[in-house]
């Protein structure tokens, strides 16, 4: 989707128009930032004053434009222990005042000489909060960004923002999960074996689940219900990951099979939505999605209120004040957002199973969530127990 010219200096860069055009015809004009070229997605903003690096190299960005609410990014520059995956996966980035010299003690390069070499188009110096307002009042919808000497005229320019692919109905996670399944191993003594279907998954993830004992094995997003069975795993997660939900039909039939024989499951944004499909629940499109590390959320299990990272915009379409029944048994929404009301997290009263549209991995964010790996642990461990007690019983 991305046309760009390597190799220019960012300073020059910088000095080159660029303009971005929203589906809708509105139009921001700014500067080159990045590779220079054309881009298209869909536009969405991010409230996040900090982790730009963790945004960029997340993959459930594949295909979005993202728009920085922030308005001074690029302060730390660019260093090698923050991304979430190998690459950039916005599909473009927008940005008010970028910073002209990155400071911070782990910077390696500037973010704008990042977004360059790894060819992601860009434009700075937009009204960033009047586009934002714009994103709120109007939805989400397809933009492009043209930089250059010579910018295409404005109903051509419109004309290709109105051909790209909308986000409904797209489906995403194998253009971003790995091709190869792959182990991340237990930090420590290893207490448990997770098969973490990857639908897109961020780096930190595994990272949260080895930390506590647990031996990942990272399976594709093609991965059969064999697949996920042959590691013999105590756990199966389901990641993070872009595209619609209502296109995800092979991983929610694999959740299925995981479901039918009462596995421990643990599920994360994505992998939230597909087990509202799993259980029976609708997805839909939400008009601006959240995203962002400083949304409030309510564990209706407990009460509490935890500050934390979304990325998302679709959504569960559960009820919130009734136990549902589903072919897995019962269910409840575990846990919602303070601002609007939408579902954040599911779980099964009759079976080990449980999942969260937000980010307990904090990459970037607030560390408030981290509890829900912990529950996943003790799921397991609960269930091996009983397995092991029920085994004792069946031999006296
Ligand atoms: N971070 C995610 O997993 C996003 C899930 C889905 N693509 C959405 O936008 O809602």
């Amino acid at each position: 989707m991305t046309t760009s010219t390597r190799g220019s200096s960012s300073q020059r860069n910088q000095a080159l128009p660029a303009v971005l055009v929203l589906e809708d015809g509105r139009t921001f004009s700014g500067r080159a930032y990045g590779a220079v070229g054309e881009t298209f997605g869909e536009a969405v903003f991010s409230t996040g004053m900090t982790g730009y690096q963790e945004t960029l190299t997340d993959p459930s960005y594949h295909r979005q434009v993202v728009v920085m609410t922030a308005p001074h990014i690029g302060n730390t520059g660019v260093n090698d222990e923050d991304p979430e995956s190998q690459r950039i996966w916005v599909a473009g980035y927008v940005v008010r005042d970028p910073a002209r010299i990155p400071s911070n003690w782990r910077s390696v390069r500037s973010l704008d000489e990042e977004l360059t070499a790894q060819g992601v188009v860009g434009i700075s110096g937009v009204d960033t909060r009047a586009l934002t307002r714009h994103l709120r009042e109007r939805g989400a919808m397809r933009v492009g960004i043209f930089s250059g000497d010579a910018l295409p005229d404005a109903g051509t320019m419109l004309a290709k923002v109105r051909q790209a692919p909308e986000m409904k109905g797209s489906d995403l996670s194998a253009q971003v999960a790995t091709k190869e399944a792959y182990v991340v191993p237990a930090i420590g003594e290893k207490k448990f074996t997770v098969a973490a279907v990857d639908l897109g998954i961020k780096g930190m993830t595994p990272h949260r689940m080895a930390e506590r004992g647990i031996e990942v094995h990272v399976l594709p997003a093609t991965a059969t219900v064999e697949d996920v069975y042959a590691v013999e795993p105590d756990g199966v997660f389901f990641s993070n990951g872009p595209g619609d939900p209502a296109t995800a039909d092979h991983p929610v039939s694999v959740m299925q099979a995981v479901l039918a024989r009462k596995t421990p499951l643990f599920g994360i944004c994505f992998g939230n939505q597909i087990l509202g499909r799993a259980l029976g629940f609708g997805t839909y499109k939400l008009k601006y999605g959240h995203r962002g590390i400083n949304q409030p959320v309510q564990d209706r299990t407990t009460g509490k209120v935890e500050v934390t990272a979304h990325n998302h915009g679709f959504a569960v379409d559960a009820p919130l004040d009734k136990v549902s029944d589903t072919p897995f048994g019962r269910a409840e929404v575990s846990h919602v957002c303070l601002n609007d009301n939408v579902v954040e997290g599911l779980h099964l009263l009759d079976q080990p199973a449980f999942s969260v549209q937000y980010h307990p991995e904090a990459a970037a964010g607030p560390h408030d969530a981290a509890y829900l790996f912990d529950r996943f642990v003790e799921l397991m461990r609960d269930n091996n127990q009983h397995s092991v007690s029920q085994m004792e019983g069946q031999r006296a």
